[in-house]
Formats: C-alpha cells, sequence, structure tokens
C-alpha cells in the first residue's frame, strides 16, 4: 500500500471512530456501591461502533446491558476507562436520544404536543415546528394523530411517540432500552420492521438493547452479546442480511435470519451458563 493511501485510510479509520455518532468504549467498567456491597455489572469492555450502525446489545437478565446504555447515554459516569460519543464525552439529552421500555410521554400533553416540547427542546425554531412535527409523525406511522391525547392511543401507538420525540432531537445517536418488551408480539414485531425502516433512513447510528434473539437478529447490523455479570463481550458479530430491497416477511422466512437467530441464541444461552 503507498504512503497516500494510509495516510487516507488512517484519516478514515479517525472519521469512523471519532465521528457524529461514533461510539468509543475503552476499558470501561461499572461497580455500584462500596466494600463488601459493591457490584460490579459491567466490564471491562472495549467497543468501537462506526457512525451509522445499529448495534444490538443481547444477554440475559441483569448482564449490564442497561447499564452500558447508561454510560452511553451519560446518565452514569463509568467507575473505570473511557466513553466517548461522537469523540467527546456523553451529554444526556444533548449527544443522544433515548428510548426507554415505557413511552414516558407527557399525559397531559397530546401526541403532537409531545414533540413540539422536544422540538423546542432541541431549539428548533418556532416556525419550522409545525413541519417537523408533521414529518416525523409521518414517520412512525402516525401521520393523523397529532391531535389525540396520549390516554387515547394504544401501547404500541405511544411506543412510535416516544421514537418519534427520539428522533425530533436531530441527534446522530438513538439509545433504545427494550422498548417493544412491553408489547403483544404482533404490535412488536410491526414496530420492529418500522424501527428498521426508519433507521436506514435517518443514518443514525442505534444502540438497541433486548433479551431477544429474535429481535437482534431481525434489528441488528451489529450484534454484540454480553456473558453473564460482570458483562463482557461474549459474541461480536456483524449480520449479513440485507438492509433494504426486502420485506420483512422475506427476511424472518430467509435461511440467513434463522441461521443468524440461533447463533445469536447460542451465544446467550452459553453466555449465560458460563
Ligand atoms: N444503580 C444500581 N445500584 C446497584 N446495582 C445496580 C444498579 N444498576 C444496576 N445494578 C445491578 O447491575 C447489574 C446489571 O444491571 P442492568 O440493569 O444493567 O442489567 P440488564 O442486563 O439491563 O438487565 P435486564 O435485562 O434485566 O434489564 C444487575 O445485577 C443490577 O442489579
Amino acid at each position: 500500500m503507498s504512503s497516500v493511501n494510509s495516510s487516507s485510510a488512517g484519516s478514515d479509520v479517525v472519521t469512523a471512530l471519532r465521528g457524529p455518532g461514533s461510539i468509543s468504549i475503552r476499558n470501561v467498567s461499572q461497580t455500584y456501591g462500596n466494600g463488601a456491597e459493591a457490584v460490579t455489572a459491567l466490564g471491562p469492555v472495549d467497543l468501537d461502533v462506526p457512525p451509522g450502525e445499529f448495534l444490538v446489545l443481547v444477554g440475559a437478565s441483569g448482564c449490564g446491558k442497561s447499564t452500558l446504555l447508561r454510560l452511553i447515554a451519560g446518565f452514569e459516569q463509568a467507575s473505570v476507562g473511557d466513553v466517548a460519543v461522537s469523540g467527546g464525552s456523553p451529554v444526556p439529552g444533548v449527544t443522544s436520544g433515548v428510548v426507554f421500555q415505557q413511552p414516558r410521554l407527557f399525559p397531559w400533553q397530546t401526541v403532537g404536543g409531545n414533540i413540539d416540547l422536544a422540538l423546542k427542546y432541541a431549539k428548533v425554531p418556532k416556525t419550522q415546528r409545525a413541519q417537523r412535527r408533521n414529518e416525523l409523525l409521518d414517520r412512525v406511522g402516525l401521520a393523523d394523530t397529532g391531535d389525540r391525547r396520549i390516554w387515547e392511543i394504544s401501547g404500541g401507538q405511544q411506543q412510535r411517540v416516544a421514537i418519534a420525540r427520539a428522533l425530533a432531537a436531530e441527534t446522530s445517536l438513538l439509545l433504545l432500552d427494550e422498548p417493544f418488551a412491553a408489547l403483544d408480539a404482533l404490535t412488536r414485531e410491526r414496530l420492529q420492521e418500522d424501527l428498521r425502516t426508519v433507521s436506514a433512513q435517518s443514518g443514525r447510528t442505534s444502540v438497541f438493547v433486548t433479551h431477544s434473539a429474535d429481535e437482534a437478529a431481525f434489528l441488528g447490523s451489529r450484534i454484540v452479546v454480553l456473558t453473564k455479570r460482570p458483562g463482557r463481550v461474549a459474541l461480536d458479530i456483524s449480520s449479513a442480511l440485507p438492509r433494504d430491497g426486502v420485506t420483512p416477511e422475506e427476511l424472518r422466512g430467509s435461511p440467513e435470519y434463522a441461521a443468524l437467530r440461533a447463533e445469536v441464541g447460542h451465544a446467550v444461552r452459553e453466555a449465560a451458563a458460563a
């Protein structure tokens, strides 16, 4: 390789590791409590996530998935090691949008009102907010529900509003902590399908936490399985499944999806038993 090529490859790597939407986890561990009460929940973990990746963190209950997500969100500081988002320290509400298992919407606001508040918080000029709100609701399949009250819509629709609200912030990173776990199987599949499309369209980096090997195989462009507590990386694989050009039915029915689901499921069971 010539020196010109190697230096441009080097700068590509730096951009990928420090650019908007990148995540760098360096020797990170997280311990809660002190002395005899101390619980090491996570680590050590090293991960580099380039911009645009859809990373799924999967593992048994209590293995530290949410802990890692909270560190990436900046809700907590790591006991050991460094977490960088877009090349800097994560700042809650600024460097990433977050979707939780429960939608956590403002119940006294309408659907549109919830999105407006997020746009206002993101400092989107007032004159642009109505158009942005409508685009976001359209993107999550809620085009005609802007005037509905939160209690008038279903749990699945509320979670769609939560995703639209997280997208409103226009952060380069979207963090999702078991967002579909409380939903019925059909609604969950539908939201998985829509999230796959929405994330591909938005080009954002996503980190999605789940217990489910099926969900991990369907959604992830990359899948990381964590060991039982303290969570460490047991498996780190890229998915070869197509991100577009296939219907969800074709994808779910393909032998490649079945093989990936089986591989992830096997790794989760092994990691939980080890
Ligand atoms: N603030 C805290 N104080 C003490 N222990 C904590 C705290 N947060 C998490 N833990 C412990 O750290 C471990 C990892 O928790 P975490 O919620 O990250 O796991 P998880 O993989 O997301 O679990 P689940 O899938 O059940 O949500 C658990 O044993 C949990 O009890």
